[in-house]
This record gives structure tokens, sequence and C-alpha cells, in this order.
């Protein structure tokens, strides 16, 4: 499912409007009376809407319209004069006003009736481009305190409809009706924490797709690229991915077994020393003066789980340095900081996974915490535009980033990951992927997916507060049939 931003959705009604030559006021019919819909679907009697001074507004009117031709008690409440509206806001308001729909211009204290069943944000759209001040803010904090819940026209006000940020006030939804498409700012957080559940509609809108357009992950898409196994196949064909494993070896074994689960031919744990862990028999051991030559054979390798801080070493060395230039595979926690000292971020290339947390992303960005999570869409893509990998920047709705600016959100995963380990499993999946031949955006957004998917499955069955990062690994098997449904497993 694609997910678009202002800009996109701009080019896109503009060229039904002039091209299509589709009225605009039309496609706002279509918006409003969906908007009428939704209302009428969750019984609500008693509505009023607030309208702000753009078409966000002009679908507000068209949907007052709707529920009063519908028999609901609807009232509209405007943070601007009607009679400063223009253009297809002002047509909605003219057709609301002949239908004799009631409203008022704001004053504080107006959204205060306790009979509200139901408040519909139609203030700001994908034309907010500022944070929210006077009346818009009074009005915001006014309904999100109201109590009532608030049912938001295309983007919640307040969300930037592009990058999801919040640079003030904003409404917190419970549901967001989007028009044609929905909007980047709403499928990553915080936006999309704002927004509710988000419904998209079709209103008519119709245009050719540019390239490189945002998506959710979609197992549609990626079907057709991962999970054949024909006849004549061994365990060749499905590639050696390599765990690096350095001090803390339970974290290395979990990457091990989420690789091993996901279907690489062979893992391989390269280490100096020896493995004090009991290791599955599913798993090879292999013994050099470096990992990196203990793997040298493998199609990925993954580094960073269970490597430890004591990096010293390591830093510097002739097969580290080989193993970032000429290696595929994911780089994860200590990893990073290996990567940072030992090339400053020099550029990668695209077959390597950096998978940060948002405080390894602000490490590894030089911002703050706070500032990766006010703003993940722009951290993921500048951290991958600087190194030239790919970047999974881990959280509520992972974000996948290419250097060439693509992104892809995953819908999966709930708070069941939050857990210890999580995240090395995570990094096994995605080595496993990339070693079984797919390239690092599709790995990772693969990778992503089920480790998701395994994670939602294992809370539902042993509740998110006893899932494991183990009882993840058990899960993927069931991720994976999921993410095949419909079609039954590959042979
Ligand atoms: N014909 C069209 O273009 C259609 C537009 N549609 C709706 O129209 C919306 C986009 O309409 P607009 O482009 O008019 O954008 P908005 O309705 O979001 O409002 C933009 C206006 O608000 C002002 N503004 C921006 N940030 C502000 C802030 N923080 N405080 C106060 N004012 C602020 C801008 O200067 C501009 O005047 C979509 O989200 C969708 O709901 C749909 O009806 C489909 C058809
Ligand atoms: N609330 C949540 N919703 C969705 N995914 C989550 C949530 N909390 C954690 N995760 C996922 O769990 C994993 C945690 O990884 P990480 O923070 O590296 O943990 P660890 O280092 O302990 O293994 C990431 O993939 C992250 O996206
Ligand atoms: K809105």
């Amino acid at each position: 499912m694609y997910l678009v931003t202002s800009e996109q959705m701009r080019y896109f009604d503009h060229y039904t409007i002039k091209t299509l030559k589709v009225p605009g006021i039309v496609l706002m019919d279509h918006a409003g009376k969906a908007v009428a819909e939704a209302v009428v679907k969750r019984r609500a009697k008693r509505v009023v809407v607030a309208c702000g001074k753009g078409n966000n507004g002009g679908d507000g009117w068209i949907a007052a319209r709707w529920l009063q031709h519908g028999g609901c008690s609807v009232h509209v409440v405007t943070v601007v004069d009607p009679g400063n509206l223009e253009g297809d806001a002002k047509l909605a308001f003219d057709m609301a006003g002949a239908a004799n729909v009631s409203w008022n211009i704001y004053q504080p204290g107006d959204l205060g009736g306790s009979s509200i069943e139901l408040l519909v944000d139609a203030l700001l759209g994908t034309g907010c481009t500022r944070p929210l001040a006077g009346v818009y803010e009074q009005i915001v904090d006014e309904m999100n305190h109201s109590g009532v819940p608030i049912l938001a026209i295309d983007v919640p006000t307040g969300i930037d409809a592009s990058t999801g940020e919040v640079k003030g006030s904003a409404i917190r939804a419970s549901e967001t009706i989007a028009m044609a498409y929905e909007k980047l700012g709403t499928a990553v957080t915080p936006g999309a924490i704002y927004s509710g559940h988000t419904h998209v509609v079709d209103i008519g809108i119709k245009a050719p797709l540019p390239e490189g357009m945002a998506s959710y992950v979609d197992p549609s898409e990626l079907r057709q690229k991962w999970g054949s196994r024909d006849a004549l196949s061994h365990k060749g064909t499905f590639g050696r991915c390599g765990i690096f494993v350095g001090h803390m070896q339970g974290a290395a074994i979990l990457a091990a077994a989420g690789a091993a689960r996901t279907g690489a031919g062979l893992v391989v744990l390269g280490t100096r020393g020896s493995i004090s862990l009991a290791v599955l028999p599913d798993y090879v051991v292999r013994q050099a003066e470096s990992p990196v030559s203990a793997l040298e054979d493998c199609q990925s390798i993954v580094v960073g789980p269970g490597l430890g801080t004591d990096l010293e070493p390591l830093v510097g060395t002739a097969s580290v340095d080989e193993m970032f230039s000429s290696k595929r595979g994911v780089v994860d926690a200590d990893g990073l900081k290996l990567l940072r000292a030992s090339n400053g971020l020099r550029r990668l290339n695209d077959g390597w996974v950096l998978t940060p947390h948002p405080k390894e992303c602000a490490n590894l960005l030089g911002w703050t915490t706070e500032q990766v999570q006010r703003q993940r869409l722009t951290a993921a893509m500048q951290l991958a535009e600087r190194t030239g990998a790919i970047v999974l920047l881990k959280g509520y709705r992972t974000i996948i980033a290419t250097p060439a600016g693509e992104i892809r959100v995953n819908p999966t995963g709930n708070a069941s990951l939050a857990v210890g380990g999580s995240g090395d499993v995570l990094a096994g999946v995605i080595g496993s992927l990339i070693a079984q031949g797919l390239n690092g955006f599709d790995a990772a957004s693969l990778g992503a997916w089920i480790h998701g998917r395994a994670g939602e499955l294992a809370g539902a069955a042993l509740t998110p507060i006893s899932t494991t990062a183990s009882d993840i690994v058990d899960y993927i098997s069931r991720a994976i049939v999921t993410f095949f449904d419909g079609i039954g497993a590959r042979n």
C-alpha cells in the first residue's frame, strides 16, 4: 500500500482536476460523503465538525451537508469567517449553507457541550506547514480535552503529512479517513500515534504513479522474490549466513537461531576463541584468528549481536576493514560502534543493512534520541544517505530507508517485541535473507515484517508480558506461514 507525501498528493489532485477534467468540488463531494458514511458507521447522532480555511475544511462542510441530509444532528464550528473562504472550500460552504447546516465562528468553550458524540477534525490536512498557533491551537487543545472521540479528515490537524512530525499541538484522533492514499506522515511515528485507525477511501483521484513511492512492507510484492524451493535445491542454494561471535555469546546464538529459522542453507558461528554456551547442532562453529576469516565463504555476515564493547582489538584491522568494504550483511548494536570507530561511517555498499535503535541512530548522527524520535523519517534517510547502506530504524512502525531515498514502513509488530534479545533475532533474520540472495532493501523489509509478525503471534499465544526473544524465534515459522497466506507455503 502506497504512502504519499503532501507534494505527491498535490500532484495527484492537480492531475485529476486538470488532465482528467474532474472538478475539484466533485472530489471534495466524494471525500465529504465518505466521511459522513464513516460517521454513520459509528452510529454517532450528534456531531460537531470543526472546519479550517483550506480544502480540508471544505471536506468538512461537505461531510456536514451529507450528515444533515441523512438525518444526523450536525453543527459546524469554523475558525475562519466563511466569507473569507476561497475556491472549492467556498463552494462547499455554499452547499452546506443552502442545506441549512447550522454553524458559528469558533469561540473558546464552544465544544464543551456534553451531548456531542463525535467531533470531526476538518481544520487542516496536507496543507499544514507550520506549528499550530492562535485559534487553531486553542480549538485543537479544546477538542483533545473534550473527552469526545475525534474522527480526523485525511490527516489529524498539526501532523506534517509528509514526515509524521508534530511541531506543536496536534489532534489526537481515534480514527482517520484518508483521501485516495494514506499519507506517509500518518504511517510513521509520532504521526501514526495521533491518527488512530486509518482508513483509505477512494474519491476518484487517478494519476500516473511516480517512481520510488513510499509504501508499507507488502507481502504480495515480496512473495515474488523469496520463498520458492524447487525439488533440486540443496543447502548451497540458500546461502551461508555468518554470525560474528564476540564476547556476549548468547546474543550471537539468538541471531543464529533467527537466521536458521528464516531459511539460510547454513548458519556459521565464527569466533576467535571457543564457544562456551551450548550450541545446537543446527549451526556450524568455526574458529580462526579473526571471526572474519572464519566467515570468508559466507554470503552475509551479521556483526553486532553479542560483539561486546571491547572493540579495541578489532578497530582498524585489515580483516574488519575488508569485511565492511567487500562483504554484505547486517550491522547491529555494538557492530555499529565498530563501524563508526573503523571507518567513521565511510560509504558502505547497499548490501549492508544497519539496524540501529533510536539511541544508536542518534549516536551515529550526532543527534539526541528525542530528536531522532521526533524526526524518525529524516533520521533514517540521513543515515542511509551518509553511509550508503540500507538503514532500518527500529521501533513501532519500523522505517527502512535506502541511500536513494526510498522508504518502506513495517506495519507488523507490537510491544511483545520489546524484550532484550529481540533485536538480535531480527539481525539474524535479515542476515539470513541476504544470504539467500535478497538485496539489502528487500531483506530488511521482509525481515522486519516476519520478525514483527512472529512477535505478534508469540504475544497473542503467550501474552506480550511473557514473550521472550527465544519465543520470537519459535514463532518465525508461523509468521512465515501467514506471509504466504492465501497461496500456502511454497513447495
Ligand atoms: N481539490 C483538492 O485539492 C482536494 C483536497 N482535499 C482536501 O484538502 C486538503 C488539502 O487542502 P489544502 O491544500 O487547502 O490544505 P489545508 O486544508 O490543510 O489548509 C491549508 C491552509 O492552511 C494554512 N496553514 C498551514 N499551516 C497552518 C497552521 N499551522 N495554522 C494555520 N493555518 C495554516 C495554509 O496557509 C493554507 O491557507 C487535503 O488534506 C484533503 O482533505 C480533498 O477534498 C480532495 C480534493
Ligand atoms: N512497541 C514496539 N512495537 C513494535 N516493535 C517493537 C516495539 N518495541 C520493540 N520493537 C522491536 O523489537 C526490536 C528491539 O530491538 P533492540 O532495541 O535492538 O533490542 P535488543 O538490543 O534488546 O535486542 C526491534 O526490532 C524493534 O523494532
Ligand atoms: K484534518
